[in-house]
């Protein structure tokens, strides 16, 4: 069988000009994507990288302008009979009746559904249970997010999109949110994810897609992408002098307090070690001394600042 359950080849997503005659604009400039059988595969991207525009032609929401999405082997947009009864979806905004009760809206989903599992079961694990007998529209954002969650995962999927499940929720609910993934995971379900949330993207995927301006610009593990990216040194000086020779790459500015300095280095143990010994020597203080290992969120910041972790890290030798 298989192991990919989604393959995106060459995908292209134009949206036509609001105004005759403007230029069509494209939200997704062909991208190329494998998600694997029972993974969680998280899609990050900075605002408007086109993580929504790819994910409606993946879910089979919108039809892709160029390239090929396949969905459990079919076209999710014009098999849509056959591939919709095998995902669930979550999306941004849902948009359903909100003057019906919690407990009816879950009911009347699960009568479109061929296999659903009980409503009631559902509302308790997404822990909504207690608000069953309220209206929709009466819920925190926060607790029709948990509905939605409900609606998407109530039809046993093999496939689950969730776009931006946590957004609204408070840290304790979105914890609950993760642990209900993770049962899903278990039971073998795919998760393809979108969120503004680099700590849930690090704690859940198996595997990562970084999106900027319409393209994947970073793919891998958490650790991989985190890899790529440099470790940082920061301090400040409070007179301007050389600094002594490092693998890193410094940028300094002068700020009230000094000189701050800014160290990027794929290095860390190695420049720190000179220049802790360089400031005992030298008998200088630096200054609110900072250093990050590499991480998922400096290679985010990276790419959002512009530059792509595995180009951006030329470094000069010490
Ligand atoms: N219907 C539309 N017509 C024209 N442009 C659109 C349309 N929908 C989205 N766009 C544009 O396409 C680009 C990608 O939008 P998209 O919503 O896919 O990004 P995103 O990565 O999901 O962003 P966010 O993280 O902010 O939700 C944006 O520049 C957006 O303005």
């Amino acid at each position: 069988m298989d192991s990919n359950i989604i393959t995106i080849d060459g995908l292209r997503r134009r949206y036509r000009p609001s105004t005759p005659g403007a230029p069509a604009f494209e939200a997704v400039r062909g991208v190329d994507l494998r998600v694997r059988r029972g993974e969680l595969f998280a899609l990050l991207g900075t605002n408007g990288a086109g993580k929504t525009s790819l994910m409606e032609v993946v879910e089979g929401i919108a039809p892709a302008t160029d390239g090929q999405v396949r969905v459990l082997g079919h076209d999710p947009y014009t098999a849509r009979a056959k591939v919709r009864p095998h995902i669930g979806i979550m999306l941004q905004e849902a948009g359903f009746p909100t003057d019906l009760r919690v407990a009816e809206m879950a009911r009347t989903w699960a009568a479109t559904l061929p296999a659903p599992m009980p409503p009631e079961d559902v509302l308790a694990a997404v822990g909504l249970a207690h608000r069953a007998g309220v209206a929709v529209k009466s819920l925190s954002g926060g607790e029709r997010r948990r509905l939605d969650l409900a609606l998407a995962i109530m039809g046993r999927p093999q496939v689950l999109f969730l776009d931006e499940p946590t957004t609204g929720l408070d840290p304790e609910s979105r914890r609950d949110a993760w642990e209900l993934v993770r049962s899903m995971l278990a039971d073998g379900v795919t998760v393809v994810l979108t969120t503004h949330y680099l700590e849930e993207a690090e704690d859940l995927a198996d595997r990562i897609a970084i999106m900027h301006e319409g393209v994947v610009v970073a793919e891998g593990t958490p650790a991989e992408i985190g890899a790529d990216a440099p470790a940082t040194i920061s301090f400040t000086l409070a007179t301007g002098r050389p600094l002594p020779p490092l693998h890193g790459r410094d940028s300094a500015n002068e700020s009230a307090r000094g000189v701050r300095h800014l160290i990027r280095t794929q290095h860390l143990e190695a420049d720190l070690r000179i220049l802790l010994d360089w400031s005992q020597a030298q008998d200088v203080t630096l200054d609110g001394l900072d250093a990050r290992a590499a991480s998922l969120e400096q290679a985010f910041l990276t790419i959002a600042a512009g530059g792509r972790p595995t180009h951006d890290l030329s470094e000069v030798p010490a």
